[in-house]
C-alpha cells in the first residue's frame, strides 16, 4: 500500500508534528534503551531542583538530555531499519550498528562529563 504524503505546508507541518510525537511516545514506550536514558534524565530533573541548580546549569543539563534521547532515538532508528533490511548476519551491518551505538556513546559521554561538573563541587 503505498503512503500518501500531505504536501499542503500547514496541515502537512501539523501532520509532521503529530507523527514526531507519537514516534517519540512509541520510542519512550518500546524501547528499554530509551526507557532508561528517559528515566535518567527524570531522575537528573529532580535532582536539578533538589540541589536548586542555576538557570546556566539547567541549560546544560537540559541540552545534555535531550542530546541523549536524541541520538538514542536515532540509534535505535538505525537498528530497526537495518534489522529490516537485513535480518541475518552480516559483517557490514554490525558495523553499522557498532557506528550508530557509537554515537549514543559521544553523546553519553558528554553528558556524564556535564553531570559530573554541575554536581561533583555541590557534593564535596
Ligand atoms: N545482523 C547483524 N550482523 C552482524 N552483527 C550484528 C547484527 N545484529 C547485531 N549485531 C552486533 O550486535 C551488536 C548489538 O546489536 P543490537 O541490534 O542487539 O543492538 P543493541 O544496542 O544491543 O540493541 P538495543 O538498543 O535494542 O538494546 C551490534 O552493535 C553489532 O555489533
Amino acid at each position: 500500500m503505498d503512503f500518501e504524503k500531505d504536501n499542503t505546508f500547514v496541515t502537512g507541518r501539523l501532520k509532521s508534528v503529530k507523527y514526531a510525537f507519537l514516534g517519540a511516545v512509541k520510542l519512550i514506550t518500546t524501547e528499554h534503551s530509551v526507557m532508561v536514558q528517559f528515566g535518567i534524565g527524570i531522575a537528573m530533573s529532580v535532582l536539578g531542583f533538589i540541589m536548586h541548580i542555576s538557570a546556566t546549569e539547567w541549560l546544560f543539563q537540559t541540552l545534555a538530555i535531550g542530546l541523549v534521547m536524541s541520538i538514542e532515538g536515532l540509534n535505535t532508528a538505525v537498528e530497526k531499519i537495518a534489522d529490516f533490511i537485513h535480518p541475518q548476519f552480516h559483517e557490514k551491518i554490525g558495523f553499522i550498528k557498532d557506528i550508530a551505538a557509537g554515537a549514543v556513546f559521544f553523546a553519553a559521554m558528554t553528558a556524564i562529563a556535564i553531570g559530573a561538573l554541575i554536581y561533583i563541587p555541590k557534593f564535596i
